[in-house]
């Protein structure tokens, strides 16, 4: 048997793909998907001081945290950004991405736009942004209810302030309808497989070109 192979230096720059959208509009059923196909991105699990909901894994939806724990992370300068989002409060840590990106992975952040604004400021220069919309605002509240995981007055809440969240589409570089999973994947997919060939992501690449022209 052949002696394993180390893999191919990095030869591109990590990308930070930001996935934004109102409450309801699919980010997290699109993040799924986009991992499962993906091994090349990691997902940024941010920290919350929202309650659990049926289904979500500590860990991996987010970490769980109360109030005081989320402020000593914010006094231990734990976060690259953290924002107030419905009354609670969320914030990405920054070890994961720094470990993502040594890694050689693309990170993929489900954060609104507050969050996008930091980061973008942050960390601006590597920055995918990608704001989903809902195809209509009935159905935005038919996939809130379908997803069974929020009382009446959550769902008023987050109704309430769609039209808000959406008002901030035009700060986003890629704007999608997810009418249908398997063509918004698609479509992401589509924005992180051109963006990685972008030349100032392509380290190797003065390089390559020089041995090519023999210069
Ligand atoms: N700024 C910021 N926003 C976040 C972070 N994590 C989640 N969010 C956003 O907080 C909002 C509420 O998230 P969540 O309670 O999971 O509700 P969902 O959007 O209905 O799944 C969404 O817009 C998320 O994108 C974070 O670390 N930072
Ligand atoms: N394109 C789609 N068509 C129909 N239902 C969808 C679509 N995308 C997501 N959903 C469903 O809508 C609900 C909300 O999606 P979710 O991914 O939780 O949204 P978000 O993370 O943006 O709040 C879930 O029940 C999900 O299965």
């Amino acid at each position: 048997m052949d002696a394993p192979t180390e893999p191919p230096p990095r030869q591109r720059r990590g990308l930070l793909i930001v996935l934004s959208s109102p409450s309801g509009a699919g980010k997290t059923t699109i993040s799924r998907r986009l991992l499962e196909a993906d091994p090349d991105i990691a997902m940024s699990v941010s920290a919350t001081t929202r309650p659990k909901r049926p289904g979500e894994v500590e860990g991996r939806d987010y970490i769980f945290v109360d109030d005081a724990a989320f402020q000593r992370m914010i006094d231990g300068s734990e976060f690259v950004e953290w924002a107030p989002v419905f009354g609670y409060r969320y914030g990405t840590p920054k070890g994961a991405v720094k470990q993502a990106l040594r890694d050689g992975r693309d990170i993929l952040f489900d954060i609104d736009w507050q969050g996008t604004q930091q980061l973008k400021a942050a960390m601006g220069e590597d920055l995918v942004s990608i704001f989903l919309l809902p195809p209509s605002m009935e159905e935005l509240e038919r996939r809130l209810r379908a997803r069974g995981t929020d009382s009446d007055s959550v769902i008023s809440d987050r109704m309430t302030r769609a039209a808000a969240e959406i008002s901030h589409w035009p700060e986003y570089e890629y704007v999608l309808v997810n009418h249908d999973v398997e063509t918004c994947l698609q479509q992401v997919r589509a924005i992180v497989a051109a963006e990685r060939l972008k030349k100032d992501r392509q380290t190797n690449l003065v390089a390559s070109v020089r041995a090519l022209t023999g210069q």
